[in-house]
């Protein structure tokens, strides 16, 4: 999917919601687990009751690699059944990669040549020759971490090197990139202060931002300090929707959180 259609998207449904998949067998309703894929079953039923309400589905892979080879497995018919039912969904593993530049193409080529992601979240600590190849994909987005959401972001992201702080010297390098047009970033909403800094440094690009919900990110500061004229935000949340019930009615009391969501969205951009 281009950033264009993306955008598009965001202002058809009035939404730049990203719902994040992060299936955790132990907190899902009970009934589930009679099911052949627990893991599938809960997300297809999720996906099917809020489709509408958001612009991108991201699983985190941690929460399917955890179950070996049914959780793989759960993860590839997650993806097939967005690309198949629901194509106009923008796709997002979270799987924070980056190795030496042969072990990245390999990992670029699992998730959007096998998997048809959209997109993949990396990790910009190997630097250049790291993420490089992750970028020379035409047509899929390399969401490198910029400003995490977790108290841990103090421990290196904000340090001051050279006189400006770490993740400034990322974002400003990363610019530097082979098709640096394929970036987008993450940035904690959790930061949302440090977004209009942020935005001095890639005011075009699109951000990732997590920490909405469960984490305690507040939307209104985000979008205040983060949003730009395409919007070029994606606000993630994961438990704070997914796990809103573990009954039965679990679909729709997510889709009752995500429509929370979506109604704030929308108002924030018809202001
Ligand atoms: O800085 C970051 C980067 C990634 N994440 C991931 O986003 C979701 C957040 O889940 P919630 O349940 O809404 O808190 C999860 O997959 C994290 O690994 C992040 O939180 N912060």
């Amino acid at each position: 999917m281009t950033t264009a259609q993306l955008v598009e998207q965001i202002k058809k449904k009035q939404s730049f919601l990203c719902i994040g998949l992060d299936v955790d067998l132990n907190k899902i309703p009970e009934h589930l687990l009679k099911e052949e894929d627990p893991i599938f079953a809960f997300n297809k039923a999720i996906i099917d009751a809020t489709h509408h309400l958001c612009v991108a589905y991201k699983p985190n892979t941690a929460f399917y690699e955890a179950y070996g080879l049914k959780g793989w497995q759960a993860l590839e018919k997650t993806i097939n059944y967005l690309n198949s039912e629901y194509p106009e969904i923008f796709t997002i593993a979270d799987a924070k990669r980056g190795d030496i530049g042969n072990t990245s193409t390999m990992y670029a080529k699992a998730f959007f040549d096998d998997l048809a992601f959209d997109s993949v979240t990396v990790a910009p600590y190997m630097g250049k020759d790291s993420v490089e190849p992750f970028l020379a994909f035409e047509n899929k987005h390399t969401i490198m971490l910029g400003l995490t959401s977790n108290k841990g972001a103090f421990d290196f992201q904000t340090k001051m090197v050279e006189g400006k702080e770490l993740y400034k010297q990322v974002l400003e390098t990363s610019k530097t990139w082979v098709n640096s047009e394929n970036l987008m970033y993450v940035v904690g909403a959790t930061k949302a202060e440090f977004l209009a800094d942020i935005r001095k440094i890639i005011p075009e690009s699109f951000l990732l931002v997590p920490g909405v919900g469960a984490q305690g990110g507040n939307l209104q500061d985000v979008c205040k300090y983060g949003m730009n004229d395409s919007v070029g935000l994606l606000i993630n949340s994961s438990r704070g929707i997914i796990y809103a019930s573990n009954g039965e009615d679990y679909a729709g009391e997510a889709a009752k959180k995500a429509q929370e969501l979506q109604t704030e969205m929308a108002e924030i951009l018809s202001a």
